[in-house]
């Protein structure tokens, strides 16, 4: 099988991307922490939930289009934010944006991409998010949060699971190297030696996040931006009322694609907990395992207002630059459309709770 070979779902961009990268970057986007039990819960969670199709529906049109946070997007599945997209491909960042808003859709970039904030910004016009770790130096992170609000990008996205690294056993065996980032020339080093010789993520993590981080510094957030602020890495009722409470515009419940806490719950497994506690006040999104239509479809039903997709928009890049990544979101829009036709659902409000059924609802089957 040669590069020639052409995926006919996003997992297909998986088996080329690990041909086509080198290893330890192959498992840098691939993998999860430790047991890696709950990567494989991501998309084995999904597996557990059936649909329950409605027929004799008109479906003639079918519209996947939606709105978040005021913004139109031709169907509910986004771009995660993820770091380093230049080891996947030379043009990096740059070519994500460029796919996505081909797509119409919106890009969440990574705080610690490899094309800055200004050349993501001027490469194509498009909705963006800008994802934000907090640094100790917290006038660093100020200064990223305002370069991005300059750079016209419409929300910050907090990512709340990661006071440390988690234990990612393949970039240790392979002496993983995070390259330096350009956002941080002349603010910060974000170079660092690893102290036990494998990878050097953890030290540089250890170094410049603010482990201290809490609820409180909700309110300093808002006080640095006038852009809407959604928490991701939410993953029960107790802190979806925490984020409502500190003025949170939006939830992103997911588990960082398995890679910070291992036997955290899949997502979809929680993100009706979450819905429920939010009861409508704010945006509920959700990442992790997204892989296939039916899963956006499942989603849609229990709750969620859009999906994010991670490592299928790096395999794309990995595989086929800007193209591949066109590819990943069109294959996935195409998918889920298929599922509203055929679930009887031709708009996003048309599907409901009714047309899921969780595993723990097997012996009541309404069907
Ligand atoms: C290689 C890689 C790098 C990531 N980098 C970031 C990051 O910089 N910031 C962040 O908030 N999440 C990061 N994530 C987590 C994603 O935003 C997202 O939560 C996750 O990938 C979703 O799961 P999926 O890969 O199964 O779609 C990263 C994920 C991967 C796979
Ligand atoms: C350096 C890391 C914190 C980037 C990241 O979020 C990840 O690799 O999951």
């Amino acid at each position: 099988m040669g590069s020639e070979f052409e995926p006919v779902n996003v997992n297909g961009f998986q088996e080329l991307a690990k041909q086509l990268l080198p290893k330890m970057y192959y498992d840098y986007f691939a993998g999860g922490a430790e047991d890696e039990h709950t990567l494989k819960d991501n998309l084995k969670a999904f597996s557990r939930i059936m649909i329950r199709p409605r027929v004799l529906v008109d479906v003639s049109r079918i519209d996947s289009s939606t709105t978040i946070l005021g913004f139109k997007i031709s169907s509910p599945v986004m771009v995660a934010p993820s770091a380093l997209h230049q080891l996947a491909h030379l043009d990096g960042e740059v070519a994500t944006a460029r796919a996505a808003a081909a797509c119409d859709t919106i890009m969440v970039l990574s705080y610690n991409s490899m094309r800055t904030i200004e050349e993501v910004a001027s490469s194509c016009s498009g909705i963006r998010f800008f994802q934000i770790y907090v640094y100790k130096r917290r006038d660093i992170t100020a200064q990223l949060v305002q370069r991005a609000e300059n750079n016209g990008f419409k929300a910050i996205v907090l990512t709340a699971d990661t006071p440390r690294l988690g234990r990612r056993e393949a970039d240790i065996r392979n002496k993983m190297v995070q390259p330096e980032l350009k956002n941080f020339e002349g603010l910060i080093s974000t170079k660092a030696d690893s102290e036990t010789g494998g990878s050097n993520l953890q030290a540089f993590v250890d170094g410049t996040f603010d482990a201290s981080l809490s609820w409180k510094d909700i309110q300093w957030l808002k006080s640095i931006t006038k852009l809407p602020i959604l928490i991701k890495g939410v993953l029960t009722h107790e802190d979806a009322i925490l984020a409502l409470d500190a003025g949170a515009d939006g939830i992103i419940v997911s588990n960082h694609g398995a890679r910070q806490l291992d036997y955290a719950p899949a997502t979809i497994s929680v993100l009706e907990e979450v819905v429920n506690a939010v009861r409508g006040k704010i945006p509920v999104l959700l990442d992790g395992g997204v892989r296939r239509g039916t899963d956006v479809f499942k989603a849609i039903a229990l709750g969620a207002q859009a999906v994010l997709i991670g490592r299928p928009v790096i395999f794309g890049l990995a595989a086929k630059g800007e193209f591949g990544v066109k590819r990943v979101l069109r294959m996935l829009k195409d998918e889920f459309e298929l599922s509203m036709a055929l679930a009887g659902c031709p708009n996003l409000r048309d599907i409901t709770r009714r047309h899921v059924r969780m595993e723990q609802e097997k012996r009541q089957s309404m069907l």
